[in-house]
Parts: structure tokens; sequence; C-alpha cells
């Protein structure tokens, strides 16, 4: 009678068991399941990068010196390993040397809206002269008058130019934010097929000096040049807990400048469509966070650290003058604009 029922209790607890089992089971595939029609829906691949640094030619370079680092003013590398760029850290040979091999095509997106377009002249030209020189670049100029983008700028071989219509809103906080929106869809519908790395860039700008393959990496961003000595609780992160771009005061590594981001497609495909996700909740309860998609970039960067990071002299500002001495070289910069002439509201 006793076996009986021990009988029973095993029979029992199997049954339990094999049930348990079938629960898990059938919650792994579906979740497993779940993913892959994620990344199926999604629908993108992604040009591969091969990030390897491979010298064909024997180079005379410089011995680097393990007790005699090049830069003892600034931090070159960041708590998570991150490299720094500033000048003096890399050899443009080598990284030249190292990245040519690759054939690899850089996007190069530039919003030039209402009455930005007369800053696309000098950005171009200055662009042939100091941008990615040497590797395929594809401008994508985003537009609302096609017909007011320079057609006579001379563009080096393997550069190209494409344009693409967007709307014009009526707010300018409106027109630089719904940049993230925009790149998001051009990855999605077809830059994603056409370049290995992509580089989101403002339009007010200039280059005066190398901006190379040395900015090239997986997620990359600049310290903005007004804000690298403050105390991270004096970044103007946004604050408020109601956007969800917020930041707490004991929180954050560097504040970004969102006038220059990028890395590989991926990644920058990645870091767009959630901060044009997090734009679209602060737009349904009425929020604009305090600086429009720069602060949700740096939110982004807060939780998704980059793997390169660019120092200011990569987004330099006319407006902060030149006599900084940690700043060796001024490579790429804001010009000083005449805000209530260029843009469509105060
Ligand atoms: C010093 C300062 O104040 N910096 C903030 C200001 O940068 P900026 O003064 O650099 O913003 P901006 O006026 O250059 O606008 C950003 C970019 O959006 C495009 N654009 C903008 C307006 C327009 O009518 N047409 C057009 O094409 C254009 O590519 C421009 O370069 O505003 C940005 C808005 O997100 C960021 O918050 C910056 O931190
Ligand atoms: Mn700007």
């Amino acid at each position: 009678m006793i076996r009986k029922r021990e009988h029973w209790l095993l029979a029992l607890v199997i049954a339990g068991g094999m049930v348990l089992c079938w629960l898990v089971f059938s919650r792994c595939t579906s979740v497993s399941l779940n993913e892959v029609l994620s990344e199926y829906v999604e629908g993108l691949t992604w040009r591969q990068v091969n990030h390897q640094v491979v010298l064909n030619h024997r180079l005379q370079s410089n011995q680097a010196k393990l007790m005699e680092p090049v830069r003892t003013d600034v931090l070159t590398v960041t708590p998570w390993l991150a490299p720094i760029v500033w000048e003096g850290t890399f050899d443009p040979l080598v990284i030249d040397e190292a990245f040519r091999s690759h054939n690899l095509t850089i996007a190069t997106t530039v919003f030039a809206v209402g009455k930005y377009t007369r800053f696309l002249r000098d950005f171009l030209e200055s662009a042939e002269k100091h941008f990615m020189v040497g590797l395929d670049v594809h401008y994508y100029v985003f537009t609302d008058l096609p017909g007011d983008v320079p057609s006579n700028v001379t563009l080096g071989v393997g550069r190209l130019l494409s344009i693409v219509s967007v709307p014009k809103f009526d707010r300018w906080q409106e027109i630089s934010l719904r940049r993230m929106e925009f790149i998001q869809t051009a990855i999605e519908d077809h830059i994603h097929r056409e370049a290995h790395y992509i580089f989101c860039l403002d339009v007010d700008m200039r280059f005066h000096g190398r901006v190379g393959s040395e900015v090239l990496g997986r997620l990359v961003a600049a310290i903005h040049p007004w804000f690298y000595m403050y105390p991270r609780s004096q970044y103007p992160y946004e604050r408020r807990a109601v956007s969800t771009a917020s930041v707490p005061q004991d929180q954050g590594d560097f504040y970004y400048q969102a006038n220059i981001f990028g890395g590989v497609l991926e990644d920058v495909h990645r870091l767009t469509k959630t901060c044009r996700e997090n734009l679209e909740v602060d737009k349904s309860v009425g929020v604009e966070a305090v600086w429009q998609e720069e602060s949700h970039l740096n939110w982004y960067l807060v939780k998704n650290k980059p793997t390169k990071l660019l120092s200011p002299e990569y987004v330099w500002d006319d407006a902060r003058g030149r006599d900084t001495k940690e700043i060796k070289l001024i490579r790429f910069s804001s010009v000083i604009k005449n805000k209530a002439d260029v843009r469509e509201n105060p």
C-alpha cells in the first residue's frame, strides 16, 4: 500500500517536472523567436568593418616610448579604456596606412534646412581639403531647398554627394532634433548598404585641420568645447525627471556636443533610433529637453559609452577664441552666426 503511494508520488513529481520543463523550454523558444523576428523586421545587414591595424609597407614611424607619454597635460584614455584623440596621440601616416587598404566608405550627413543652406559651400569646400582625405566619402545633404545646394564644389576622386529632401519645420529646435529621425530612416532605407561608417555633422561649421581615419571607431563622440573643465554636476544635461533624457547630478563622464558624432552603421543606427523614440516620448507629454537632441545624445552616451572620444580640437567654437594651451590645433569649428538672421524663430 505504502509502495503504491510512493509510485504515485514519484509519477506525480516526474509529470510535474515535465510540465515545468515544457513551460521553461517553450518560454525560451518564444523569447528567441521574438529576438530573431525583431532582427528580421529591422531587416538590416551591416557592412562589416575590420578594425585590426595592419601595415602593408615598412613605415618609418617614431618609436612610442612607454615612459615618455606624448601628452601629459590632458586625459588621453577614459576609465573604460576608450582613447581620447588629441594632437600628438596618433601618427597620421600609420593611421592612414592602416585604414587605406580597407576601401572604406564614410557616409556623412549634413542638414541645411531653410537659411542654413548658406553654410554649405564653406562646409563642403573645407571638408574636401581636410575631412577623410584619401577615403571614399558620400555626403548626404538633407535639405528642403535642393536648388540652393551649390553644384560647383569640386569633389575629389571617390567622393559623392546626394541630396535628401526633408520638410522644413517652423522652429529651429524642431529642425535640429528631428535630424535623429531622418538619419535613422536614411540608414534603414539605403545608407546601411552604401557605407561602412557614418558621421553626422552640423552645417554651420568649417574644417581647418585634419579630421581623418583617426576618428573611426564603433561609436564616436566629441567633447564639447565649453564644458570640459567643469565638474559633471555643472554639465548642461537635462535634469528634469519628466524627460527621458534626464541625467542625475552624480552621473555622466563628459559632456558631448551633438555637432559631430558617428561610428559604424549599426551603432549609430541604434543611437539615432533610441534618441528618436525618446524624443517622441518626451513630445507626447509636452516636454522638450533643454538642448534638444544633444540632451538625448548625452543621455544615450552615459549608458552606452563611446568607444572613441574626440577632443574639443574636433568640435571647437570660433566664439571661444584660440588661446587655449591644451588645444594645439583646431580641426573643425562652429562659425559665428547671426542667429536672428538664420533661424526660423528666436
Ligand atoms: C552653443 C549652443 O547654443 N549650442 C546648441 C545649439 O547648437 P547650434 O547653435 O550649433 O545649433 P544650430 O543652429 O547649428 O542647429 C543645428 C543644426 O541643425 C540644422 N539646422 C538648424 C536650424 C535650421 O533652421 N536649419 C538647419 O539646417 C543645421 O545643420 C545646424 O547646423 O542648438 C543645438 C540644438 O539641438 C544644441 O542644443 C547645441 O548644444
Ligand atoms: Mn551648429
